[in-house]
This record gives C-alpha cells, structure tokens and sequence, in this order.
C-alpha cells in the first residue's frame, strides 16, 4: 500500500535489517537519496589536478556573481598549461581555489591527493607551503624589499626548518637553473622586472612543490621579457618535474606552451595543442563529462544561431546546424553548417 506523498502519514510496508517496519515513503525517500549523493559525487578522473563541475559564486551587497558555472579541468602530473580568457572570464578564480587560498562553492577539485573542498586550516596551512607555489603578477608582491634575492629564496625553506647550508645551497642552484644566479646579492630595487619575476619563480618552487600556479606573470613586462618568463617556467617544469599552470592574456602564449586551456564564462571552452615535434597547433572544443560543448560565438553569430541547433550524426563526424535553413554561399538552397 502507497502513501500519499506530501501527506506525511507513513504505512509500514517491509523491514529492513534490523527488523524494524519501514515504510514505502521511507524507502523512496532513501532511495532518492542515494541515487542523488551517487549523482553528486565526481566519477574519478586520473590527473594531478582535477577540477570537476566546479562553481564559484562571489555575493557582494545583495548581488550574486557566477565566476566558475561547471568547470572541468584536468591536469596530468608534469603538464605545462596554460589558461587564457578574456577579462572577467574567472581565471584568477580558479587559480585562486587551486591555491587554497578559496573556496570554491560547489563541484570537486582535488589537487596531489588534497580535496580542496574538505581542507581544514592545518591541511591547507601544509598544503599551501608544500604543496603549491605561486607567483603574482605584480613584480612587487613576490619578494620581500629587504631581503636579497637568495634570501627571498631561502625564506620558504625557514618555514620547514630545512637547515641554513642547505637553504643557501638550494637557492643558488634554483637562482642558476633559472638565469637570475647573477642576481643572488641583489635587492628587489636592484633587479629589472623580468629578473624579479625570474627570482620569484625561484622562491614559489623552493620548497620543492608538487604545482606551480602563475598568474599573469608576464602582465607587467615586454614581449622579449615575456619569452623570457615563458622559458623559466618551462625549465622550472622540464628540470624540477613541477606541474605549471600559468594565466595569460599573452595572445602568443599557445605558440610558448604545449596545452593552452580557453575559459569562457566561467568553463573551460577550447584548448590548443602544440605538437612537441613540428610545432604546429590544433584548437579543439572543450566536451565535459555530460558532453556539453560551448560552439564559439564567431561560428553562431555567423550563422545566426541562438537558441537551438539541429544535430545530425553522420559515419565519422557530427553535424550543427541553424535551427532554420540558411542560404548557401551561391544561393543554391543548401544550408550552411559546421562540420
Ligand atoms: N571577490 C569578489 N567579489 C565579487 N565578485 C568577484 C570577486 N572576485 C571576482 N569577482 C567576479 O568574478 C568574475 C570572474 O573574475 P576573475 O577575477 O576570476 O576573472 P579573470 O578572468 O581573472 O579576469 P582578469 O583577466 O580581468 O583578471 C568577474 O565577473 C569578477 O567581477
């Protein structure tokens, strides 16, 4: 016998393991439960970075901003990649959670093994120490005034305890590995910005972390210093072994890194991948794991689609196209489409 739902009367109908009467309501009620916790919970992807359906949502006065709406990112352990995105689009956001230093309101991200959601303050005080190193984009913020360059390097091994002889050892080593050796004795005033940015690179992987995270750490320099930065952090990755994740507004960086990762409100969109061996690129739409793609908006304003697309499957690719027929190029009647 049903109950009626909404009414709250509950009929005992079976027993559960205990042997204690459990009602119809009951069951659904904990059936729906768990097909709801099972939908919820991410399917587990290999990768040292995972970010899964993930949202961020800012409320300031009263009005709720959506910078990440779903985000899937995957990062392999050794990766350099790259995320560009216009302004607005939730890229600090994002390397904002990765850093620990946010949280992000829903989804799942788990970096090195740690779920950034359940971090509490001693795993995330450790993780964001060990586990990650950052560089800003203002030259000024990564190092302290006062210090010189090797003992900006040998500040974040102080807070491990790592020995002196070995603090300053490390520190050269990393301020020769990336060009700045010349630098060692120099104070921030006394160093060019693409140096600073150089040191500053040496300081966010001297505690031999697992992801490196940039954030625009070319925004105040020239193209030749760019290139520069571009090349310390690809050997920060090739000879440390540190997984890079770096934002951009550089519109060459795709021809620097090997994945760059397009965000568009608040997902990741497009990628471009760069063929380690002849150096050409292919551009790839962005499927996530429902197999939703966004279409960029140059192909639907060209074809004038908003709302709707008809999709056809074809022996070995997928039709789009405009949810009314358009025009052929001459005229004849065929409908325009994106193969
Ligand atoms: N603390 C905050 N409070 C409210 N809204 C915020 C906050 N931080 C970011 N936002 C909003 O979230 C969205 C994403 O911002 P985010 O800084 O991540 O973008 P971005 O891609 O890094 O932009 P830019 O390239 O200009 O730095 C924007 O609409 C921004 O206004």
């Amino acid at each position: 016998m049903r109950t009626t739902p909404g009414r709250g009367t509950t009929q005992p109908t079976g027993m559960d393991e205990r042997g204690v009467p459990v009602s119809t309501e009951t069951l659904d009620l904990e059936e729906l439960r768990h097909k709801a916790v099972a939908a919820a919970r991410p399917q587990r992807e290999e990768g040292l970075i995972v970010c899964e359906n993930l949202v961020r949502i800012y409320r300031a006065e009263g009005v709720e901003v959506q910078a990440l709406q779903g985000l899937d990112l995957t990062v392999a352990d050794g990766e350099l990649v790259a995320v560009v995105g216009a302004s607005g689009s939730g890229k600090s956001t994002l390397l904002g959670i990765l850093s620990g230093q946010d949280t992000p309101t829903a989804g799942a991200a788990r970096v090195a093994g740690h779920d950034l959601l359940a971090m509490r303050r001693r795993e995330r005080r450790d993780y964001r120490r060990q586990v990650v190193g950052f560089v800003w984009q203002q030259t000024a913020r990564n190092l302290l005034p006062y210090l010189t360059a090797a003992e900006n390097v040998m500040l974040p091994m102080s807070y491990l305890k790592v020995p002196r002889g070995e603090r300053r050892a490390r520190a050269e080593e990393l301020l020769d590995l990336l060009g700045v050796g010349h630098c060692r004795h120099r104070r921030q005033g006394e160093m060019s910005g693409g140096e600073q940015q150089r040191v500053a690179i040496a300081v966010s992987v001297a505690n031999r972390p697992r992801v490196l995270l940039a954030d625009e750490p070319t925004g105040e320099l020239d193209t030749t210093t760019s290139e520069e930065i571009f090349a310390a952090l690809r050997r920060a990755n090739a000879e440390l072994g540190v997984t890079v994740v770096v934002v951009t507004h550089d519109p060459l960086v795709s021809e620097q890194v090997g994945r760059t990762v397009r965000i568009r409100n608040g997902r990741t969109s497009t990628e471009v991948l760069r063929a380690a061996d002849t150096g050409d690129s292919t551009e790839f739409a962005v499927l996530d794991r429902h197999g939703r793609l966004q279409l960029p908006r140059e192909f639907t304003e060209r074809l004038g689609i908003s709302r709707r697309v008809r999709l056809a499957l074809e022996h070995d690719h997928i039709t789009v196209r405009p949810d009314t027929p358009q025009p052929g190029p001459a005229g004849d009647g065929t409908t325009g489409g994106m193969p």
